[in-house]
């Protein structure tokens, strides 16, 4: 089903910036990526002296008849972005959420949506936009939540694997306090869905090598105790990772403690039905106390901080400084439909913004920097979702997942080449390289991103751009 593109040793040329940890960028100006033919990073050069002239570079590695691909308009390479949480099928949603809060906005916009995904013409039509959509703004990975339908699922993880997104592709386990319309019949019916869908992904992509499973409870209120169980059991018996929500708003904490009212907290539901590993992905955590934050930690589970989501549903301000310095591992959501785009960068700026209102109140403590935004987004973003030794930066062995962001092009500009050249240094190109990715971060969008990679795969071009 993949479609099997021949991957041409590359050598990337032009800057890089990358995180080296939460706090550092590396900016490199004058570097150079070789990618080998498995799609891997095979050397990284970091003093090119004549960014001209890579002879040198590919002699040196015995690489003369590569492929070169070079940044164009002050621009740069940098990983693609990992959005650890966003529901594919709620997309043309995205933007509509009124004034409700997370438990009215499901019964008023998001069942009904999801629910006519049955119609696999539609599924289609929207799983390819969201792909497509995502790929476009430089996300290589994606853990997505589909909805309780087998073969739209399905189609999903193959249209993930088409298009080259590195996906975990997860169909939505729901069997309790759910509309009649939209919910798993039983248990028993919800495990079958599910381990058909899991069958679907090893048929498609036996490694799990681009396309993966997720097993996916959509939250503790909408799960039977036992279709926890059995979720957990499965989890734990396949070590598929599992992903679902957690304390994002108060009405439904309190829900969770009317339906559990035999658990501790509701992190300990999930704890107790076997559903709390390194391999779990909880969604906001806005409003964790110190003991659940002490068990996730214990049990190593990964958080999704969704900024957009949490102030689009005013669900809350998670303190996500405050996590992150608590030792929790925390990537970057963008929680469409709760979140109103479908872009980490959005979420970068958003979780910079989140965090100064937070600030405001609690104290300069508790702002993120932009760089640290940034790891989120990449290296944080990569740990969440399990494949830090993978994606999310530079290190030779890694795999080329990555977008070439172009600034200050013609297009852009509204300008002629010649109005351009006559004035080039004026709008970009005067900056220090830490002001131009800031430039970059604050004033962004999909225009930006030239070209993105997937395991040294072609995956999006914007339509003026050839490399
Ligand atoms: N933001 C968000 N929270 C949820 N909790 C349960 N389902 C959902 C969902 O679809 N979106
Ligand atoms: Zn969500």
């Amino acid at each position: 089903m993949a479609a099997a593109q021949k991957i041409k040793r590359t050598v990337y040329v032009g800057p890089f910036v990358h995180s080296q940890s939460l706090q550092k960028l590396d900016i490199c100006p004058t570097g150079a990526i070789g990618v080998d033919e498995t799609g891997k990073i095979a050397f990284v050069e970091r003093d090119v002296k004549d960014i001209g002239d890579v002879i040198p570079v590919t002699q040196k590695h015995g690489w003369q008849n590569s492929q070169i691909v070079r940044t164009k308009d002050n621009g740069f390479f940098f990983p693609g972005f990992i959005d650890t949480h966003i529901h594919a099928s709620q997309y043309p949603n995205t933007g509509i959420f009124g004034k409700s809060t997370l438990l009215d906005w499901l019964n008023t916009y998001t069942f009904p949506l999801e629910s006519s995904l049955s119609d696999l013409s539609k599924a289609r039509r929207v799983y390819n936009r969201v792909v497509a959509r995502t790929l476009s703004q430089g996300t290589t990975t994606a853990a997505y939540y589909a909805t309780i339908h087998v073969p739209a699922t399905n189609l999903l993880a193959d249209i993930c694997l088409a298009k080259g997104q590195r996906a975990f592709v997860g169909r939505v386990c729901m069997n309790a306090m759910s509309p009649e319309y939209y919910r798993d019949e039983s248990t028993e019916a919800a495990m079958r869905s599910t381990r058909e869908c899991i069958e679907h992904v090893r048929g498609i992509d036996p490694g799990f090598e681009i396309v993966s499973p997720i097993i996916t409870p959509r939250f503790a209120p909408s799960c039977t105790r036992e279709c926890l169980r059995e979720q957990g059991k499965l989890h734990q018996e396949t070590g598929i990772p599992c992903q679902t929500h957690i304390s994002e708003n108060k009405n439904e904490i309190e829900l969770v403690k009317e339906l559990f009212p035999e658990s501790k907290s509701y992190a300990d539901v999930y704890d107790s039905a076997g559903l709390l590993t390194e391999k779990t992905i909880l969604a906001h955590a806005v409003h964790l106390t110190e003991e659940e934050k002490a068990l996730i930690k214990e049990r190593e589970a990964k958080i999704s901080h969704c900024p957009a989501s949490n102030t689009a549903l005013t669900s809350g301000s998670a303190r996500v400084r405050q996590l992150i310095d608590q030792g929790l591992t925390v990537g970057l959501g963008t929680d469409v439909s709760g979140g109103f785009s479908p872009s980490i960068l959005e979420m970068v700026r958003q979780a910079v913004w989140v965090s100064r209102h937070v600030a405001m109140s609690d104290g300069d403590q508790a702002k993120l920097s932009m760089e640290e935004a940034l790891y989120l987004a990449t290296r944080g973003g990569a740990k969440v979702v399990g494949l830090a030794q993978k994606v999310g930066g530079f290190d030779v062995g890694m795999h080329w997942d990555a977008q070439m962001i172009s600034l200050g092009s013609v297009a852009e500009d509204g300008l002629t080449g010649d109005e351009i050249h006559k004035d080039p240094v004026d709008v970009w190109g005067w900056e220090s390289w830490d002001e131009r990715v800031a430039k970059w971060v604050y004033n962004g969008d999909d225009r930006n991103t030239a070209a993105v990679w997937v395991k040294g795969r072609l995956v999006h071009q914007r339509a003026s751009f050839r490399p």
